[in-house]
Parts: C-alpha cells; sequence; structure tokens
C-alpha cells in the first residue's frame, strides 16, 4: 500500500489532534544542518543510530520479528541495500514478489517504527553473489563494470528507471510515509550512490555523475545523496553535491578518520555509515567475532561526538541458495553460507549479549522503547535421520538439463549459455586409450570455480581455481570424461569483478589439448522440487556410483517444530534442499560453519512429511545421516567438531525425538 494511501489511513487511524501535531506533506524535510553539524528532521535536531538488516538475506515471514527486535535495540533507523540481481534475474525481467517484496520490506519497517537509508547500488559489494550486479552482464564479456561504459549504463538506466519511480513514493518529504501510534514515519531514503566507489580502481567521475544525475532525474532535488567509503577510498567516492560518509570498525582510530573525513565535509554531521559489529566469515578460514566491549565502547564514543552511526550488521541472516559472493585475497575465498556476522541479533534472529550491550550505550544518549523483547524462538532437535542414495547427478542428465547440451569446439563459460548460478557439466570423450595414469588439469588458472571429475562414471576427484594440483587419469578411446563444475558464487569485492564462471580455459590430458565439448547447463532446483521422487533412473556403470550424488529422505515431525540447525557429521561438500527449498551449501570438511540454519517456517508439522534432498559433490559418510540440532556450529572444521559436538550434553543430543522414520 503506497504511503500516500497509508497517509489518509493515517488521519482515520489517529486522533484529530495527533494529525495535526504531525507534519503535512510540504513541511516534512530531512536536511543536513551545516551550521550546527547536524541532521534537521522536520526542523528538528535529529540524529540516527541505525542497524543494517538485508531483506533478501531473511524469509518474508521473519521481516517484522527482526524488525521489532531492532527497534527496541533502540534503533531509529535501518540501512539496507537493494541487489540489483535479487530483482532483476533476466535482462528485462523483474521480480518484486515474495520475499523480493521491497515496498512490503519498506511498509514492515514503517511498521516497526523505524526509518530508511536505502542503498540501491547498483553495485552493493555485501559479500553478495558479484556484489549485486546482475551476472548477465558478463554475456558482454568486454563490458566494463561500474563504470561509464555505455552498455553497462544503457542497463543501469533501465533497472533505475524501473527502481526509482517504485520507491518515490516512500520518500519522507513525499509525506507518503506511514505514521501511527506504533508505526513510525520510514525515513527519507537518503541515497547511497554506489558502494566504497573509492576503493574500486576504475574512479571514473562520470560514472558517479551519472548516477547523481539519474537519481537527481528521478528522485528530484530534495533527496540527500550521500557516498561511502572507507577512509582510503574518500578521494575517488566523494563527488561534489554528495554528502561524504565513512566506513571503519571498532579497531580503526575514529578520531583520525573523522579528521580525515573533515577533509571532505568541513561541516555537516559525522556519519559512519558501516560500523562494523562482526565480520564475514569465508570457508576454509576461522569464524570472525569481534568483542561485546570494543564495539560498545567505539559507539559510545561515537555518539558522544554526536555522530550518526548505522551499525553493519545488525542482523546478518543467511545466504540461501547460491547467492554467496566471494572475496580474492592472493586466492580465491568464497563465502559462507550463514551471514551471521557475530551481529548484535544473531543468525537464527535470536538476541545476543552484544545487543542487550549495544542497547544500554544507546540508552545514555536516546529514548530506548520499554517492553520485553521478544524471546529467543524454539527450537527443535531431531534425528540422527538416516537418508538414502537416490541416484548419481549422472543418471538425472535428461531432466536437469531437458533442452539438452549446447556443442562447441572450446569449452564455454556459464555467462556463454546463460546459466547464472549453480552447475554446469562439460562432457567430452577420450580419443585414444590412455593406459598409464596421465595429468590432467586446466591452464591458467581456469577452473572457476571446482571441477568434479569423472570417467564413465566414476570419480576421479576435484580440480579448483587457486590449486595447481593435477588429477591423474586413464580411459579407454571413446570413454566419457565427465567434468561437473560448481560457481562457487561470483566476487562481490576486488579489483576486477567481471569474474566468469566455468571452464575458462580447454583442459589438458597430458599433452592434448581436450576440444570437442558439450555443455549441460543444470537446472537442480527444478528438478528436485517437481522431480523427486520419481523412479529410480537405471544406473549404466557396474560400479556404485560416488562423486556427485543425490540422497534424499521424507521424515515427519512428531513433536513442536521449532528453528533448527542442520548438522551433516561426515558428508563433505554440497548442497541441501528442504521441502523444496534451496537452504544453501554445506562444506563440512573445509568448515568454520559445521552446521545449517533451518527456519521453523519450511518445515511441516505432525501430520505431513518433510523431504530433505542433498546433492552431496565428493564423499559420503559411511552412515549417510544428519542431525537437527537446537545450537549453530559456526566455528570449527570437520577435524574439531566432532570434540564440540561430544561436547554438547549427552542428553540434549539424547533429547531428539525418537523418529518413525518413513519415506522412500
Ligand atoms: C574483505 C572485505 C570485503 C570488502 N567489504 C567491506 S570492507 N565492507 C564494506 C562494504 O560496503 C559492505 O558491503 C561489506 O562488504 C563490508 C564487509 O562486510
Amino acid at each position: 500500500m503506497a504511503p500516500k494511501k497509508l497517509s489518509c489511513l493515517r488521519s482515520l487511524l489517529l486522533p484529530l489532534s495527533l494529525t495535526l501535531l504531525l507534519p503535512q506533506a510540504d513541511t516534512r524535510s530531512f536536511v543536513v544542518d551545516r551550521g550546527h553539524d547536524r541532521f534537521l528532521l522536520d526542523g528538528a535536531p535529529f540524529r540516527y543510530v541505525s542497524g543494517s538488516l538485508h531483506y533478501f538475506r531473511v524469509p518474508r515471514v521473519l521481516w517484522a520479528d527482526r524488525l521489532l527486535k531492532m527497534r527496541w535495540s533502540g534503533l531509529n533507523a535501518i540501512q539496507f541495500y537493494v541487489p540489483w540481481n535479487y530483482h532483476e534475474p533476466q535482462p528485462g525481467v523483474y521480480n518484486f514478489n515474495g520475499s523480493r517484496d521491497l515496498i512490503a520490506f519498506l511498509n514492515e519497517a514503517a511498521l516497526a517504527n523505524l526509518l530508511v537509508i536505502l542503498r540501491p547500488g547498483p553495485y552493493i559489494c555485501a559479500e553478495w553473489e558479484m556484489g549485486g550486479l546482475p551476472s548477465w552482464l558478463l554475456r558482454k564479456p568486454e563490458i566494463h563494470l561500474r563504470t561509464s561504459d555505455p552498455d553497462f549504463l544503457a542497463a543501469v538506466d533501465s533497472w533505475f528507471k524501473v527502481l526509482l519511480p517504485k520507491i518515490y513514493p516512500w520518500l519522507y518529504h513525499n509525506g507518503g510515509n506511514i505514521i501511527s501510534i506504533q508505526l513510525g514515519s520510514t525515513f527519507p531514503p537518503l541515497w547511497q550512490v554506489e558502494n566504497e566507489y573509492g576503493s574500486y580502481r576504475a574512479c571514473d567521475f562520470s560514472y558517479m555523475r551519472h548516477l547523481a544525475g539519474l537519481f537527481r532525474a528521478l528522485l528530484g532535488e530534495k533527496i540527500l545523496l550521500f557516498t561511502t567509503d572507507g577512509p582510503e577510498g574518500l578521494k575517488c567516492g566523494s563527488l561534489r553535491g554528495l554528502y561524504t560518509t565513512v566506513d571503519f570498525g571498532p579497531a580503526d582510530n575514529m578520531t583520525k578518520i573523522f579528521t580525515l573525513l573533515r577533509k571532505y565535509e568541513p561541516h555537516g554531521p559525522l556519519v559512519n555509515s558501516e560500523y562494523y559489529t562482526g565480520w564475514l566469515d569465508y570457508w576454509g578460514q576461522n569464524h570472525s567475532t569481534r568483542s561485546v566491549s570494543a564495539v560498545t565502547k567505539g559507539l559510545e564514543n561515537m555518539l558522544k561526538l554526536g555522530a550518526s552511526v548505522n551499525m553493519y550488521m545488525f542482523h546478518g541472516g543467511t545466504n540461501f541458495g547460491y547467492w554467496n559472493g566471494a572475496d580474492k585475497k592472493g586466492r580465491f575465498l568464497p563465502i559462507t553460507t550463514s551471514y551471521d556476522y557475530d551481529a548484535p541479533i544473531s543468525e537464527a534472529g535470536d538476541p545476543t549479549p552484544k545487543l542487550f550491550a549495544l542497547r544500554d550505550v544507546i540508552s545514555k544518549f536516546q529514548e530506548v522503547p520499554l517492553g520485553p523483547l521478544p524471546p529467543p524462538s524454539p527450537k527443535m532437535m531431531l534425528g540422527p535421520v538416516t537418508l538414502h542414495l537416490v541416484g548419481h547427478l549422472l543418471a538425472f542428465l535428461d531432466l536437469l538439463c531437458p533442452r539438452g547440451p549446447i556443442h562447441s569446439i572450446l569449452p564455454m563459460t556459464f555467462e556463454a549459455v546463460k546459466q547464472d548460478h549453480g552447475f554446469m557439466l562439460y562432457r567430452t570423450y577420450m580419443t585414444h586409450t590412455i593406459f598409464e595414469p596421465t595429468p590432467f588439469w586446466v591452464p591458467n588458472n581456469g577452473v572457476h570455480d571446482r571441477a568434479y571429475v569423472m570417467v564413465d562414471g566414476v570419480f576421479q576427484g576435484v580440480v579448483e581455481r587457486n590449486m595447481r594440483d593435477k588429477l591423474f587419469l586413464t580411459g579407454k578411446l571413446g570413454s566419457k570424461l565427465d567434468i561437473l563444475v560448481e560457481n562457487m558464487g561470483r566476487l562481490s569485492f576486488g579489483s576486477n569483478s567481471s569474474d566468469f564462471k566455468g571452464l575458462l580455459k580447454p583442459p589438458i590430458l597430458g599433452q592434448t589439448i581436450l576440444t570437442q565439448w558439450m555443455m549441460f547447463p543444470l537446472k537442480i532446483d527444478n528438478l528436485v522440487k517437481w522431480w523427486f521422487p520419481l523412479q529410480l533412473p537405471k544406473w549404466p556403470y557396474p560400479q556404485a556410483p560416488s562423486g556427485p550424488t543425490f540422497y534424499s529422505k521424507t521424515f515427519p515431525i512428531l513433536g513442536s517444530v521449532g528453528d533448527t540447525f542442520l548438522y551433516l557429521p561426515g558428508w563433505t561438500k554440497g548442497q541441501v534442499w528442504i521441502n523444496g527449498f534451496n537452504l544453501g551449501r554445506y562444506w563440512t570438511k573445509q568448515g568454520p560453519q559445521q552446521t545449517l540454519y533451518v527456519p521453523r517456517f519450511l518445515l511441516f508439522p505432525r501430520g505431513a512429511l518433510n523431504k530433505i534432498t542433498l546433492l552431496e559433490l565428493e564423499d559420503v559418510p559411511l552412515q549417510p545421516q544428519v542431525q537437527f540440532l537446537d545450537k549453530p556450529i559456526l566455528n570449527s572444521t570437520s577435524t574439531l567438531h566432532r570434540t564440540h559436538i561430544n561436547s554438547l550434553s549427552a542428553d540434549t543430543l539424547s533429547a531428539s525425538e525418537p523418529m518413525e522414520l518413513s519415506g522412500h
């Protein structure tokens, strides 16, 4: 419901006197008061204490819960990005439904009495797939992302001409925002142009000016446009006419950085647009945390200065499906499925000690809501659940790629065949018999990102980006050489975000450059949603399936349904679906994440059967079992987590419901 209609509703809901007191559309304003180094909201001094929450990492059914907890924490604003690729999956095809309903999220924020600081990009970073840019941009391989490249600007313009008019009625000065007794107004989207552009090598001012002009043209002159950069990026990221803000965390020198900021904004409020309450996690690296004392001390110091602050993240959420991004620090580093971020509100939406400590600090400077905080959500333990083998991925090739393969002399990238996420199978045939184990590799680090190699269905091992390792293969004339390539998420930060996926170079076997390829873009989610259970296809090879295989189980929940954490002891790496919902990637062998958050709304209560499906890419445990725990394990690796699980109280583990397992 657009704010204008809601404002009429407001006049019905509120006592006439209150309605008269509220500023009307023509008097509403949000401006910088340079004379007093502060913001003014409707003419009154105003400072925001904000927190980041990404609607695209939280299912819609949970938005209200998270937003209310943020409000209760003492925040008066939230900040979030709009990921372009989440809303325009194909050029000219737009999706603002369900958990992509941006307007509904804005409305939920209004209902929670929270103001909004919006960051529409087009690039958002955020450890999100390709930093929010749609991968179909790379179908023009020469495109220069985040510059004034005409192809890039044309796509940006058409996207913003769809997005910005949707937002326009929600701008604060339009008076369209809703204010009720419990409701606050949706803050004037303080528009952030781009994101940390100063950290991007291009530093293309004409691009920034183009964006600013587009925003002005589509949103009018009243909106406060701002840039955000780390201290090192201010020189490029800032632009005349845009308000300059900075990012830094608790370990940084606030005085030094705010002094530097004053070189770009001599007057006006000090703003830290990203005060890091925690940090992100990479697969294979230790879980990141930031201490409560350091985070609260830093916040208090900024609030004492009168600064406005946004805490990044206040609630992190989850990279469901294939949505995680990646970084490059010498090597390719994919981001984990969990975006818990050691944030004040945990991935499962529970308040942490950090939340209460931050609320105490905020309460020293402004009123915090009274009343109890909603309790932690009910948690559930279940299992173990023993899965059964459904079949090898190759056995479902016809269903996974109903249109059949694309043929090419040289291998083609995901982008070239218009496969955005997930997996693609590359197939060729051995042109001669190879008796001796012969080196197989992809030159120039050309596997983006992980390749699972099979000869006549027999799993040979993994070749991956960053690694120089080779496999040693044998085979007969005409043997099938199948390479399943996994897109682990496109670079969301780094100098070159044109992160093509697939086999970027033709693989080499011994002295032979392998040519004559068939590419099978795989639609796995459709198969999991619509085709299972189905008659098991015949497995055409003598040996038992190994490598990429589907496992599944249907199971009832006899007790009460609660949030839970899927634990996959002994499994290696793969993808999980619960009742057809793509929960995300697991990589038990790498860690640090050992469990996946399962929101209770995904699960069916007693009387209905639930279904879990795994695609295990490498090795399965002797006992193909999974468990549902009542606590997450985010900080251990497969070697260490066993001690962790042993440390869980015996009764906790045994408290799980006896399972009457049924199902296929
Ligand atoms: C290694 C960090 C990658 C760069 N990202 C940085 S500095 N950050 C700033 C960036 O604006 C934000 O979107 C997030 O990406 C945040 C880290 O959580």
